[in-house]
């Protein structure tokens, strides 16, 4: 359980956290998102001690991370993944973070196990690839076998099975009762694995909700209409709040009207409906509803048209 009051990070006249509230649940995946900078790697990084509050309090299990005798049995983060002693081997900087905190060899070589870390085990952390890098990271935060795991990014530079590996990983941990507290920044990832989601935006919380609650409340949620008479049903159902888009195949997308309401209408005026789809909207949708005017740095937009060539490069 992690539980956050009022927590706050300034940098200078930078807020890089405002005072943020919030619980991470055992027995569940909690998501942790939010655009670049928001304050998601600050706020993990408070959690375990590494960065020291402006404000507030946060604890780990019911105590602040520092008080813990047996920090590695209490939590287990991947917070920097290039925190390793680049000249050690994967297997020598396990143990050794393993003879320091008490943790029997084997557990050293079940994490390796468990990380898919084998056939690299020997070899110098200094050389790894992004994603075994992650891998040794993970194995790094499980040694312990904590109660509590923060993991910022984990899937960052992991290929499809490593991305299915850590959903499988965080999932069973969940169903385990612990813990687990990840951000990411791919929506579709996170729809796939968390059972909770907290959103983060310029250093606020935006959305605290089970990602159900989040899909639902998504302003695009749609309905596909299939009708014989789509132009005269598009005319019965138009009207403030409501968008009707007309596709092919006898196909309208209503948005503003829930299927009962859309239904109603044709019965009374005895149009042939023959599907009413409610389509929720994707996580991407409401993520980028929610967080629309919270993006600290706005990319360019591209739509469809070629990038425009500048003069002289
Ligand atoms: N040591 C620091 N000194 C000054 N500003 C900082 C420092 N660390 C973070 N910040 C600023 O605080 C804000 C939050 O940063 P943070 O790294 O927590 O965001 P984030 O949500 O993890 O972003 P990303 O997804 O890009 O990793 C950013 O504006 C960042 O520039």
């Amino acid at each position: 359980m992690i539980e956050a009051v009022n927590l706050a990070k300034h940098y200078g006249a930078k807020t890089a956290v405002g005072g943020v509230t919030f619980t991470v649940k055992p027995g569940m995946v909690t998501g942790f998102l939010g655009p670049n900078g928001a304050g998601k790697s600050t706020t993990m990084r408070m959690i375990v001690g590494l960065d020291k509050p402006t404000r507030g309090t946060v604890t780990v299990n019911g105590k602040p991370f520092e008080q813990h005798r047996d920090p590695l049995h209490q939590v287990g983060a991947l917070l920097d993944a290039k925190a390793v002693h680049t000249s050690r081997s994967a297997y020598n900087h396990l143990l050794a973070m393993a003879a320091t905190h008490n943790i029997p060899t084997r557990r050293v070589n079940e994490v390796i196990d468990m990380t898919g870390l084998g056939p690299v085990a020997k070899k110098k952390a200094g050389g790894f690839s992004l994603g075994m890098g992650q891998r040794l990271g993970i194995a790094s935060a499980l040694l312990g076998d904590p109660q509590t795991l923060i993991l910022d990014e984990p899937v960052n530079g992991l290929d499809p099975e490593g991305v299915l590996w850590v959903r499988n990983l965080a999932r069973y941990l969940a169903s385990e009762g612990k813990t687990v507290f990840l951000s990411s920044h791919l929506m579709s990832e996170m729809a796939q694995t968390a059972d909770h989601l907290i959103v983060i935006g310029r250093g606020q919380i935006i959305a605290d909700a089970p990602i159900a609650q989040i899909l639902a409340g998504s302003d695009k949620a749609k309905i596909r209409v299939r009708t014989s008479e789509v132009t005269r049903l598009s005319q019965l159902l138009g009207g403030a709040g409501v968008n009707v888009a007309c596709h092919e195949n006898e196909t309208l997308e209503v948005t503003g009207l829930d299927a009962r309401q859309i239904a109603a209408t044709a019965l009374e005026n005895q149009v042939l409906v023959y599907e009413l789809t409610p389509m929720n909207g994707s996580l991407e949708d409401a993520y980028f509803n929610l967080t629309k005017d919270e993006v600290e740095y706005h990319s360019q937009q591209f739509n469809d048209q070629a990038p425009v060539a500048v003069k002289g490069l």
